[in-house]
């Protein structure tokens, strides 16, 4: 029997997650060693609450309230407690000790990566975060190693579970976002403040730290633009899918010119998706990242975005390769942000629109819409109306679903501005960006 080497692992957090890591820890032991080529040995979990119910059975023994204590004297520690404190002093503290740190905490790295990626060069630790991005999804290690050699151009991602869920069953099952929402939570996909996921908080965590990744640059959450799906409506998500669309929370990552300026942006936002993209076709709590690299071309990262288990996975790989790197020695990999790239607004960013107009069905309205649009330099790409049967009163009403050519978003923002104060518009129904 091979002795190995034994590396002290504490894992923060007992909640969805943090019980199937601990569990499957226990349970893998073994296997994992002789992957590791060192011992893991769990030496505790702490949680908040001792005798709160969790979805694995921890050994009572292994149980603590005092993370501090917990990590004095770990090789390795998991922290996946989430959000921003104690989380971020916990990790800091872990690094001081010289411990590698594995995170599934997207929020805390958003708004705190570049400190805790400081601690973790200063000491020669690393910190892990395949979890944080995608769930079970290999992207980080991807963006990180496998494409450190191409150039990306773009990333297109559907990279929170809960709003896919929930999006998914708005336009399959005709569910509301609240009934939605509460089976996404009961499977433990939601954070633990559901907020975090349907206004696109979540999203926009992760879509900096792919932008960060990706293009060699820092990009701090608040350079996120963001809007989440409380405003969408079931009748939008509908008249989508009648024009050959699906709509899908969607993070964007792009390298853009503006101007002659060669910058970086990121966004989250619906939009509408062509059925016939790959994307389109991402249901449930699944993600999936779409890169287009210069070399590379498209490629598509797709599995299970949330949900403890699958989580677990990611988190383990990530123990797995800490105790590869504490048999090797030698300290960690710093993160790139060589190419310091400036961060560009989302008005310099373009793409597609999908805008739904209530208009006056009367002569000359198409005319006088479509010279708003090119008044503001938007080019218009189909158009389609229809009339509802039976109307009464004196104004008769014009449904009008238009489709536009790459516009800027500012130029978009102007047209809008018009066709709401234009007397042939009664309403300006929607307005989402087409991507994809
Ligand atoms: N649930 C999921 O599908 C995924 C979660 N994540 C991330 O993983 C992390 C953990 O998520 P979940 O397990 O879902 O959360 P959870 O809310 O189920 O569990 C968090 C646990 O931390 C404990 N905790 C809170 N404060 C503590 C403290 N001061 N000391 C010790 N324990 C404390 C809570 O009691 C709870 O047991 C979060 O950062 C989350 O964003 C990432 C990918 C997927
Ligand atoms: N709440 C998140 C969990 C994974 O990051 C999601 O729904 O994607
Ligand atoms: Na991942």
């Amino acid at each position: 029997m091979i002795e190995y080497r034994n590396l002290r692992v504490a894992v923060l957090g007992g909640g969805s997650v943090g019980s199937q890591v601990a569990s499957l820890l226990l349970e893998h032991r073994e296997e994992l060693a002789a992957r590791a080529g060192a011992g893991l040995e769990l030496v505790g979990v702490a949680v908040r609450n001792p005798d709160a119910a969790r979805d694995t059975d921890i050994p009572r023994e292994l149980i603590t309230t005092d993370a501090d204590a917990l990590i004095l004297g770990a090789d390795i520690v998991v922290e996946l407690i989430g959000g921003i404190e104690p989380a971020r002093t916990l990790i800091l503290g872990a690094l001081g000790s010289g411990a590698d740190v594995i995170t599934a905490n997207k929020a805390v790295l958003a708004s705190h990566g570049p400190e805790l990626f400081e601690a973790a060069e200063q000491v020669g630790a690393q910190l892990y975060y395949e979890a944080a991005v995608g769930g079970a999804i290999p992207i980080i290690r991807p963006l990180r190693d496998s494409l450190a050699g191409d150039r990306v151009k773009r990333i297109l991602g559907i990279v929170n579970g809960t709003t896919n869920y929930i999006l998914d069953r708005m336009d399959t099952q005709g569910d509301s976002l609240e009934e939605a929402l509460a089976e996404a939570t009961r499977l433990g996909y939601a954070e633990a403040d559901p907020t975090a996921d349907i206004e696109g908080y979540d999203a926009a965590a992760k879509a900096a730290i792919l932008a960060s990744l990706a293009f060699h640059t820092t990009v701090p959450l608040d350079a996120v633009h963001r809007e989440g799906i409380t405003a969408l409506t079931r009748d939008e998500v509908l008249s989508a899918r009648e024009a050959g669309y699906v709509v899908k929370l969607l993070a964007v990552c792009e390298r853009i010119d503006a101007d002659g300026v060669e910058g970086v942006s990121a966004r989250v936002h619906p939009a509408l998706v062509p059925l016939s993209h790959p994307l389109a076709a991402v249901h449930g709590a699944n993600n999936a990242v779409f890169v287009e690299a210069e070399a590379a071309g498209s490629l598509m990262f797709y599995g299970a975005g949330a949900g403890g288990v699958p989580t677990a996975s990611a988190v383990l790989g990530d123990v797995v390769s800490a105790a590869r790197r504490h048999v090797a020695g030698g300290p960690g990999v710093a993160e790139s942000t060589h190419a310091n790239l400036p961060i560009l607004p989302i008005s310099s960013a373009t793409t597609r629109y999908h805008v739904i107009l209530e208009v006056a069905d009367e002569p000359g309205v198409l005319a006088t819409i479509a010279q708003l649009f090119s008044e503001h330099d938007v080019s218009v790409e189909a158009v389609s109306q229809t009339v509802p049967d039976g109307q009464e009163g004196s104004r008769p009403t014009a449904t009008l679903v238009i489709v536009t050519h790459e516009a800027a978003e500012s130029a978009l923002a102007a047209t809008v501005t018009s066709l709401a104060a234009s007397p042939v518009v009664s309403s300006v129904v929607s307005v989402l960006r087409v991507e994809g």
